[in-house]
């Protein structure tokens, strides 16, 4: 499999704000992943580097092999903004026309089928929608431009449950027909671990974890017992998060767990569970608090 995407030692500050990091990250073609990080980890200021709107300070940035030049917007990238930059006085229709202009492999048959599907009017000003309107019309946008890296930043803000479910189910059936490379960088971990292959963790900058879904799956668990017996068999893994209760602990941890691990555990008392995908990222990025 080739790259679509490579940062190599990609970094950007604000003033004193360092927002983005000596950042190495590399999105394959054809696989769906997903950018989680809290609120300030600089997402947003990578999305904008990788879609040509900032210029790195250091480092590069190539799409499909081709290095990205200060001011130069990559053709094979559609990106789908949280707060959409469409000008308000335009309809539905003409934000359509002028993303079919701008991406080669564009499918109106699809893009009229997701205005039925969502319930859209295509002749309504994008100031007369609903902020969850709002996010559907830039889906379309992302959807129907099959565009070989599609990014979506927020891309189910305002929009009610089975809408989501619904935005969802009908990307990855569409992925499943027409591959292609889409990033969702999203707060909401819980829908996000059930749609995509590989995740991308940003804290503070840099990419904290990059790993297959499968793999994060069968490698996380929460372990229970005495607080000297989770101390013990903690003790050179890789724990993500630890709590203490009076004599009692837990330990959520992040790594391989072998016959002879779980020998050991059962030795000294320890309850080993496998750990739930959005658990893990909870642990990992908020210290255990679900978001
Ligand atoms: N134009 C700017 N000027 C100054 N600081 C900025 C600017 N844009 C972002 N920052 C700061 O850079 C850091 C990273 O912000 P960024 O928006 O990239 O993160 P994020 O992960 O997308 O967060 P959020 O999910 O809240 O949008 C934050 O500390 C933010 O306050």
């Amino acid at each position: 499999m080739s790259a679509i995407l490579e940062c190599r030692n990609v970094s950007k500050r604000y003033g004193r704000v360092e927002a983005v990091r000596q950042l190495d990250m590399t999105l394959e073609e054809n696989t769906i992943y997903g950018l989680l990080g809290r609120n300030g980890a600089g997402k947003t200021s990578l999305l904008n580097m990788v879609t040509g709107g900032l210029f790195p300070d250091s480092g590069e940035i190539k799409i499909a092999g081709m290095r990205l030049k200060r001011g130069e917007t990559p053709k094979d990238i559609c990106f789908v903004r949280d707060k959409n930059f469409f000008f308000g006085g335009a309809k539905v229709n003409e934000i359509l026309e002028v993303a079919a202009a701008f991406h080669p492999n564009w499918d109106w048959d699809y893009a009229h089928r997701l205005i039925q599907v969502f319930n859209v009017d295509p002749n309504k000003k994008i100031r007369q929608l609903t902020r969850g309107m709002e996010s559907i019309v830039g889906n379309i946008v992302g959807m129907a431009s099959r565009a070989p890296l599609t990014i979506f930043d927020e891309p189910v803000l305002g929009l009610d449950v089975l809408m989501r479910e619904k935005f969802y189910r009908l990307l990855v059936e569409d992925y499943a027909n027409y591959p292609r490379t889409i990033l969702l960088s999203t707060h909401l971990i819980d829908e996000i671990a059930k749609v995509v292959e590989r995740v991308c963790i940003m804290e503070a900058g840099s990419i904290l974890l990059h790993d297959d879904v499968d793999n994060i799956r069968i490698q996380s668990f929460m372990c229970q017992g005495k607080k000297e017996a989770i101390q013990a068999f903690t003790g050179g893994k890789r724990v993500i998060y630890q709590e203490v209760f009076g004599n009692g602990a837990i330990a959520a941890v992040y790594n391989t767990m072998g016959e002879a691990d779980l020998v050991e555990a059962d030795k000294l008392g320890i309850t080993v569970d496998g750990l739930p995908l959005q658990k893990f990222f909870a642990y990992l990025l908020e210290g255990g608090q679900e978001q």
